[in-house]
């Protein structure tokens, strides 16, 4: 079992007298600007207001467990192997040379953040994961189901993702490792996935339901882990009826659960498990796994649900292109994605209703971006949007997507962007799967409250988790909220949440500093803002003015 390590101390030291850190928690005084809009007779009104906050962060980072349905498939087999080819830093040769282990694709472990300008006006940037603590990969345990009982060195070797020479260091770590009995529901996967059913939870629903809260409760106990996340890497299920009397309310889905119902899904069922067991569920697929009744009960035990659908290169790069020409006054009206792929994905999406759940989260994601310019786009105005996967079993994980995009610019004429695009499917989605839990996990111990009114409560995210559009391809967002699919939108949205923990502001890019002397202007300090000053200069002035603290250790002047 992994002794859990010390939280990995920042490189990070704000100084501000606005953040406090202490063994316990990171907390900051933080003004929420927001501008406010009322129509009006056909005018805009636009009301610029402020919130003053507190931001607490606890910086425990539990030992995480990571139960993954679906575990013995292409995602789950290759996350498992990456987790401990990562944790061994291992390296393999190659055609073209050594590789070594990495996480690239994930944005907590290889992306980083702009964290302002130094004092010679250049941009700083430091680890997304250097910004607050955060669970470590190697800290992560990995447990699960699956309808088939392969073990997962041979589920690895089945999916054919990961290179022979790693495959090879890794097969006695994964071969012990084997997926618990699964809920199998031949009515809502394709028909050709029965032949990997043998490794399935006989009994009722309700009796299903009990074994794998039982399961949950088993592997914390077996693991030592503190927080379990589960997540849906199985195949995707044909939607679900939503009807009165069986999934409108939480009270019809535990009738509907007890009554052994046909219109239940396996993947309600494993959610209902997760969220009566107090475990965050993330559907990773786009199946409408979360009825209403489902998201009633997550609302009222307070536990997150995030999905749906990993948004992991042809639907990334679309909820990039569209915005960036619809954000240039560019019009497009006629867009096609095709694929084709050949692993068991592509098989289980070769039937037409697994097909339809895919085609429905791949097309709504440019919804919101076309709603955004009225100038462009008429009421109820829609490009023309066609959506096509195909399954060719030679390609195997490496889909091949094709995309045109067709836009009218000025005087009649068109511009058509033409796409090929090789996605490993796998090894895109694998970092967004460590993405999802890892930023799950931080957003539990994030909590805010009204820093005029000390009495108020601290309050949590809401149970959906609409922090992790970014991940999903169909985000899930709370009631009366809106649907963002830009990615640029939304990455800025973890960022500017993580800067805001620390007490930092949006990233606004405006740079005044730059555009105009600042010469004779004096900050919040009482420091002219000088550009070239001299650093130690600089430094002695902003410590005498600002006190220094570490959110990587409780060391320093702000201590409460
Ligand atoms: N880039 C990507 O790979 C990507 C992107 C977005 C979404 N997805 C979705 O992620 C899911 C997994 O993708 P994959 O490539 O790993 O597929 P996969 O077919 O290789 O793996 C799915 C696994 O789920 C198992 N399974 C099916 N029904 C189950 C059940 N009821 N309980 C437990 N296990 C069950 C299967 O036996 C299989 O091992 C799919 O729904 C896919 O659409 C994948
Ligand atoms: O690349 P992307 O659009 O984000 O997502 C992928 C689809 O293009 C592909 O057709 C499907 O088989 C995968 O499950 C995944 O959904």
């Amino acid at each position: 079992m992994q002794k859990m390590r010390p939280i990995k101390d920042s490189v990070l030291e704000i100084i501000s007298p606005n953040v406090h850190v202490d063994d316990e928690f990171i907390e900051t005084d933080y003004e929420y600007k927001t501008s406010n809009v009322k129509r009006i007779d056909g005018k805009v009104q636009v009301y610029p207001e402020t919130t003053a906050l507190k931001i607490r962060t606890a910086r425990n980072v539990p030992k995480l467990g990571l139960m993954l349905v679906g575990w013995g498939g292409n995602n789950g087999s290759t996350l498992t192997a990456a987790l401990e080819a990562n944790r061994q830093q291992l390296q393999w040769r190659t055609r073209t040379g050594i590789q070594k282990a990495n996480w690239y694709g994930s944005i907590t472990q290889a992306s980083t953040v702009l964290i302002g300008s130094d004092e010679e006006g250049s941009d700083v940037h430091v680890a997304m994961n250097e910004l607050l603590p955060m669970v470590r990969p190697n800290d992560i345990l990995v447990d699960g189901w699956d309808i088939s009982g392969l073990n997962l060195g041979d589920a690895m070797r089945r999916a054919e993702v990961l290179d022979i020479g790693v495959q090879d260091q890794l097969y006695e770590n994964l071969v012990g490792l084997k997926p618990r009995a699964s809920i199998y529901d031949p009515s809502f996967i394709a028909a050709n996935q029965v032949g990997r059913a043998n490794n399935v939870i006989k009994g009722s629903k309700m009796e299903q339901y009990e074994q794998v809260r039982r399961d949950i409760r088993d592997f914390k106990q077996r693991s030592g882990v503190e927080t379990v996340i589960v997540l849906w890497t199985a195949n995707t299920e044909r939607f679900c009826d939503v009807r009165e009397g069986l999934n409108n309310t939480m009270e019809d889905l535990k009738t509907t659960l007890q009554a052994n119902k046909a219109e239940l899904s396996p993947s309600t069922i494993f959610a209902m498990a997760s969220i009566d067991e107090g475990c965050t569920y993330i559907n990773g697929s786009p199946q409408n796994t979360f009825v209403p009744g489902l998201i009633e009960m997550a609302e009222a035990k307070g536990v997150f649900i995030a999905g749906d659908d990993f948004k992991s290169g042809q639907t990334k790069i679309k909820s990039v292109l569209v915005d960036f020409l619809v954000g240039a006054g560019i019009k497009p009206v006629s867009i096609v994605s095709y694929n084709h792929l050949g692993n068991n994905d592509g098989k289980n999406l070769s039937a037409p209703e697994q097909f339809r759940s895919k085609e429905i989260s791949k097309s709504n994601v440019v919804d919101d971006m076309v709603a955004s310019n009225k100038i462009l786009y008429g009421a109820k105005e829609q490009p023309d949007h066609v959506v096509v996967i195909k399954y060719v079993p030679y390609v195997g994980d490496s889909k091949r997507a094709m995309d045109e995009y067709t836009s009218e610019i000025m005087m009649g004429g068109h511009n058509t962007l033409v796409i090929h695009n090789t996605c490993e499917d796998s090894l895109l989605a694998t970092p967004l799967i460590l993405d999802l839990v890892i930023l799950a996990e931080l957003s539990s111990r994030i909590h805010i409250r009204s820093a005029s009114h000390s009495s108020t409560p601290w309050v949590p995210f809401k149970p959906i988790l609409s922090l992790l559009s970014y991940l999903c391809k169909a985000p899930l967002v709370p009631r009366n909220s809106q649907v963002v699919n830009s990615l640029f939108r939304q990455r800025a949205a973890i960022e500017n949440i993580l800067r805001g923990c620390i007490g930092l502001p949006p990233i606004s890019h405006m740079t005044l500093e730059q555009r105009f002397d600042f010469s004779n202007f004096t900050n919040d300090h009482g420091v002219k803002r000088e550009k070239g000053l001299d650093q130690k200069q600089a430094r002695a002035e902003n410590s005498v003015n600002g006190k220094a603290c570490s959110n990587g250790s409780a060391t320093n002047g702000n201590n409460r």
